[in-house]
């Protein structure tokens, strides 16, 4: 059983530090790690360094794939390629451009940096187009997503994550099933269609790769609280 995070698990905020955890859904995960015996992970386009903070302990037993399909977590072992360097000039890019602009959210994350412009609409086409200057040949790719572009470590997507989890026990010879929201989630989708599995999407109708939907964050969780 593969998760994604925001919009799936939790509901969206207005700032990426604003959601919320709430006591039912660490009861739930940790269900789920029994339920399953392992064989759950979270599949995120937050870094794994975010997930533990909101997650914490919660995440026992829980393989955890982060930052879009680079990070990945199983019991002991780790995995994650170097930082590019570019992250670091694209960030100073961004916050001086964005600098004071009211609404706007910076998040640097372990390999990547985001413009979220949900309380500032109008960012937008400004966001956009700095973001795509920002890649030139130097390791990082745009990565779109709801109200936010971000420029992350390129070589990797939620697809490439999952197939890597799905080689290794103890998920290796199971089927996956994929839940998600985002854009970032097709990759996903795909993935684990191509490996005998189905993805589900959540929110609204639109052209996706997922065999199923789910209609929001309630029900997604309505489904994973029905008894196995
Ligand atoms: O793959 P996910 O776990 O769904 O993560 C995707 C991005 O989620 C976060 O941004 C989204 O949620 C924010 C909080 O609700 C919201 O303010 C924002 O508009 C959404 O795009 C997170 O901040 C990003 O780093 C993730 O890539």
């Amino acid at each position: 059983m593969l998760l994604d995070f925001d919009g799936t698990l939790v509901e969206l905020a207005g700032r990426p530090d604003a959601v919320v955890i709430d006591p039912a859904l660490k009861a739930l995960i940790r269900r789920l790690a029994g339920t399953f015996r392992g064989r759950v992970a979270l599949v995120s386009g937050r870094s794994i360094a975010q997930l533990e903070g909101f997650l914490g302990e919660t995440l026992e037993g829980v393989a955890l794939i982060g930052s879009h399909g680079a990070e990945i977590h199983i019991g002991p072992s780790r995995a994650a390629p170097v930082r590019p360097a570019a992250l670091i000039e694209a960030e100073h890019a961004i916050r001086a451009t964005f600098a004071g602009q009211e609404g706007v959210v910076v998040e640097v994350k372990t390999l990547g940096v985001a413009v979220h412009y949900r309380l500032a609409p109008e960012a937008e086409p400004a966001a956009r187009r700095l973001v795509q200057s920002l890649v030139i040949d130097n390791g990082l790719a745009v990565q779109e997503g709801k109200m936010m572009i971000e420029l992350r470590a390129a070589g990797h997507d939620k697809g490439s994550g999952i197939a890597a989890l799905m080689a290794k026990s103890p998920f290796a010879g199971t089927v996956p099933v994929f839940v998600g929201d985002d854009v970032t989630d097709e990759a996903g989708f795909v993935a684990v269609a191509a490996l005998g599995g189905f993805g589900v999407l959540v929110g609204a109708e639109r052209a996706t790769a997922a065999r199923y939907r789910l209609r929001d964050v309630p029900a997604v969780r309505a489904w994973l609280e029905q008894p196995a």
